[in-house]
């Protein structure tokens, strides 16, 4: 997957691309990033890339042209019609379906948008897609378009091993994820739930799947509402309301 960053602060994105799994990603070629910066298609002395509001008003805009530009050469640099995003905290929220959507195209362009934001007209006429990754408000779209970029490639074949993927299930079919234990068996006093020792994997899946889905409605009910629950869940939501006398 290509992906054509239009951003003024290029180096940032080595958080993604310079470590852990993404980093791996990109090192084997399985997702290539490359960076249109719009202060290059700029031509007076100051190199501005920030223009004054209409209307007045706090703070600047992104100067038009060179963002223009920058998106224009972004599509360019990629194979076919690209999708352009915009990351801003007036797009639809990211979710994880968002992210598997994404996922499948050839190729596209992020938009990490700085000052105030960007010109409605050029939103219109260039971008395809709005996208926030929740309701704060961050100095530019830089680290949104990381986070993009992680959940993304997470989810292109290979990235992660089959047995890391499988972990995945439990945000892919919208629950919450189950707790989880490692060394030393006893720490500080607390124990590893006996099932997790007892190398019944059966019995392990069905608590697993018990305290995804008792998580999930202590913390966040909203991901329970428009589930449909098999059998086997249902009854395991019932033992663990009975076992935490909710
Ligand atoms: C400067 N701001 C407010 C701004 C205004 C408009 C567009 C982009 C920005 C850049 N900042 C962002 C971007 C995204 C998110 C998000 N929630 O995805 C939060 N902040």
């Amino acid at each position: 997957m290509q992906i054509a960053i239009v951003s003024l602060f290029p180096e940032m994105f080595s958080a993604v691309s310079e470590h852990g799994v993404t980093g791996r990603a990109v090192d084997q070629g399985k997702v290539a990033l490359n960076h249109i910066n719009p202060r290059s298609f700029t031509t007076d002395r100051h190199r501005t890339v920030d223009d004054r509001p209409y209307g007045g008003g706090p703070g600047m805009l992104m100067k038009i042209d060179p963002l223009q530009q920058a998106i224009s050469a972004a599509r360019a640099s990629l194979n076919g019609e690209p999708k352009v995003v915009y990351l801003s905290p007036q797009g639809r929220q990211l979710d994880h379906s968002k992210t598997v959507e994404l996922s499948a195209l050839d190729s596209l362009v992020l938009v990490a948008g700085r000052y105030e934001g960007v010109d409605e007209r050029l939103i219109q006429s260039a971008v395809d897609e709005e996208i926030s990754i929740g309701d704060y408000v961050l100095s530019g779209g830089e680290l949104p378009a990381m986070v993009l970029i992680d959940a993304i490639t997470r989810q292109l074949p290979g990235v992660l091993g089959h047995e890391l993927s499988a972990q995945e299930d439990s945000y892919a079919d919208g629950l919450l994820d189950c707790p989880h234990y490692t060394r030393p068996e006893v720490f500080e006093g607390r124990e590893v739930p006996e099932v997790l020792l007892s190398g019944d994997h059966e019995k392990i899946r069905r608590w697993r799947l018990k305290q995804a889905l008792g998580r999930t409605l202590e913390r966040r009910p909203d991901l329970l509402k428009d589930r449909v629950m098999s059998p086997e869940e249902q009854e395991l939501l019932a033992q663990y309301c009975q076992e935490q006398g909710i």
